[in-house]
């Protein structure tokens, strides 16, 4: 069994050398390494903290060492200033525990920074003089497309609220059945959990873990009882649920995927809300859409792959994977689903198409770029979080209805 910083490195490590997301690399090596509920927490806070704050890491670590440094050891002094300066643990257990992480020729060197770190914590934590992507551990492309976009403070203010955790927000399933406890009444819709999170409302599915910004465009929506409505893009299920549950029941409701290996936990997820959907399929809608769904639906709902720049506070490592080519690929991927799902609505039938990105290309350009291309439809309505503006994740919706 690894102790949860030596896990954090492992970890790391592999996250530099391959394509996984930080989220499945912890959930992997936590339960591996059989990590106890304590130890797992402290993994997701140093994992989680050097993805953030990588950049400002790796400067203070040039101010603290000059020289080369092999990737495993920078690894192991990102682990140890982030839990001495971010994580702002006690001092002789983040350098004794970094010192331990070394293998025996690098332990001096890492011993010789850790001490320098402790005794010039006052300096180092001093961002003023620094620029603010480095100061908020942003690449340089996204805060220049933001700083045209928002402004400079609007921009500095979306990066410091990317750098902060995520509060647990429950949605409560009224689709629950009587027999099963409803959650007490500390628990309010769409409101933040304080404490741990109640692991058994979830497993019973009194509750959804969501974010707020989740409902805009399912209630944009506003799926109505008896509809048949198609959820395209569905896994992990977030978003049927909501549907289901402004429905009263699932049973009008067909579920797609194009990835099969996210349709168990579509599935799982769920089965534990007490939702039995009309079917569950894997479909890419970047192909055309089989004849049996063709003028189907009374609404179908487009949460399509996007760029996530508006959650980045969850997914911790988009900002250094995401790359200004990818919005472009994206935006392709993005159209092609859209103009594949048309035939499957019923005349007068309406479409929401969703991201979690904040980036005009993948929402407001390219609803405006289909509207041009198809006149037979109308948007109906618009909506938008903001991070910095919204204290909620980042989200676009677009209603559109055929005429
Ligand atoms: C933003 S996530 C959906 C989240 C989901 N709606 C929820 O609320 O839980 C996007 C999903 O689109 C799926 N996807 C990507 N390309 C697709 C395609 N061409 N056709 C169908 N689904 C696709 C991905 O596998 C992913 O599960």
């Amino acid at each position: 069994m690894k102790s949860p910083r030596r896990a954090a490195v492992s970890i790391l490590r592999a996250w530099a050398k391959g394509h996984a997301y930080a989220e499945s690399l912890i959930e992997r090596h936590a339960s591996r390494n059989e990590l106890s509920a304590p130890d797992r927490a402290l993994l997701n806070a140093i994992v989680l903290g050097v993805l953030r704050h990588r950049r400002l890491l790796d400067e203070w670590i040039g101010h603290l060492r000059k020289g080369k440094l092999d990737h495993e050891t920078r690894d192991i002094l990102r682990v140890g200033l982030c839990q001495l300066l971010i994580l702002q643990l006690p001092d002789h257990a983040a350098v004794f525990e970094t010192v331990n992480l070394g293998k025996s020729p690098v332990r001096g060197l890492i011993n010789a920074v850790m001490r320098k770190a402790t005794a010039s914590k006052k300096q180092l934590l001093d961002l003023s003089e620094l620029p603010p992507t480095i100061a908020c551990s942003h690449p340089d492309w996204l805060y220049n497309r933001w700083k045209k976009q928002f402004g400079p403070e609007a921009t500095l203010d979306l990066m410091l609220f990317n750098n902060q955790p995520a509060p647990t927000v429950a949605r409560v399933n009224p689709l629950l059945p009587s027999t099963i406890a409803p959650p007490p009444s500390s628990i309010a819709d769409f409101e933040e959990i304080n404490g741990p999170i109640p692991t058994d409302l979830l497993a019973s599915g009194a509750i959804y873990i969501t974010d707020p910004a989740t409902r805009h465009c399912v209630e944009l929506m506003a799926p109505q009882p008896g509809e048949r409505i198609l959820d395209a893009c569905a896994a992990p299920g977030g978003k049927a649920f909501l549907i289901a549950a402004a429905q009263g029941s699932g049973s009008g409701l067909t579920c797609t995927d194009s990835n099969d290996k996210r349709l168990p936990r579509l599935r799982q997820n769920l089965e534990r809300l007490h939702i039995v959907p009309e079917s569950i399929d894997c479909h890419d809608w970047t192909r055309p859409a089989p004849e049996k769904w063709h003028g189907a639906f009374d609404a179908i709902l487009l949460d399509v792959p996007c760029s996530n720049t508006g959650v980045l506070r969850r997914r911790v490592d988009v900002r250094w994977r995401l790359q200004p080519q990818d919005i472009t690929e994206l935006t392709k991927i993005q159209t092609a689903i859209l103009e594949t799902a048309l035939p499957c609505l019923k005349p007068g039938g309406r479409i929401v198409y969703s991201t979690c990105s904040i980036e005009p290309e993948e929402n407001e350009d390219l609803i405006a770029g289909f509207l041009v291309r198809h006149p037979e439809f109308e948007l109906v309505g618009t909506r938008q979080a903001l991070p910095h503006r919204d204290g909620t994740d980042g989200a676009f919706a677009a209603l559109l209805r055929r005429k």
